[in-house]
């Protein structure tokens, strides 16, 4: 998978967020996107997962042939502290929902994904009643464990504890070593594993 940003600008009213940025982005690859509040990571990582469209230049995504970008929703796997879950369900029932839509890594189901990440305790309750660090385990889950070649984590140790950064990397290690990783953040914690860094003030 190669995911190409080709002098690409985004810009919201009269303010650029990013612009000119040139990047190519490969599987096996972790890419730490990096810079202060309100710098535009998150804007990135919405614009390469198709959410947002740029207003100059253009991302290109590909795998064995180019992939269109109303497609590549398939390909792509998000986790962000601005996407919702869906509290009326208990975990049990949201992992295995979700698995309608995007089926997890082979041969792992819900059951085994629950006793992975220790929530075994919690799995009939309803996510509504959950920890906000209870909710960020469960969106890495359904995030990771998702079979999608690309993986968008934008802040992902939100609210997680010691415990669960170390199970965060424990999930990256194990699970997208082969896959193309990019993770938002400005805190080295969430980051460390990448082997490359972009600079998004570098592109102002
Ligand atoms: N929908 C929108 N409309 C207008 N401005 C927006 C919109 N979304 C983001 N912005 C602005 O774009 C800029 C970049 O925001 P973004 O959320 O991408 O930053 P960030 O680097 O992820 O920040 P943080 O580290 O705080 O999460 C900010 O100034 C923000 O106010």
């Amino acid at each position: 998978m190669t995911i190409a940003l080709n002098k690409a600008g985004k810009r919201f009213n009269r303010d650029w967020i990013f612009r000119n940025l040139t990047h190519q982005f490969e599987s096996g690859n972790s890419y730490a996107v990096i810079g202060a509040n309100g710098s535009g990571k998150s804007t990135l990582l919405q614009a390469i997962s198709g959410a947002i469209l740029l207003n100059e230049g253009n991302c290109q995504w590909a795998s064995a042939s180019k992939i269109p970008a109303d497609k590549i929703y398939q390909y792509i796997s998000y986790c962000a502290p601005y996407l919702e879950i869906v509290e009326e369900m208990t975990l049990h029932e949201f992992l295995s929902f979700h698995e309608q839509f995007k089926p997890f890594v082979p041969g792992i189901g819900p059951e085994q994904i629950i006793a992975e990440i220790g929530m075994e305790a919690a799995q009939h309750k309803r996510i509504a009643q959950f920890s906000s660090g209870m909710k960020q385990r469960a969106k890495l889950a359904q995030c990771i464990y998702a079979d999608a070649p690309i993986v968008l984590l934008d802040e992902p140790c939100t609210n997680l504890d010691r415990q669960g950064i170390e199970l965060y990397y424990t999930l990256i290690e194990k699970y997208c070593k082969k896959r193309l990783v990019l993770v938002g953040s400005n805190d080295e914690t969430e980051y460390r594993f990448c082997n490359n860094q972009l600079n998004i003030m570098d592109y102002k």
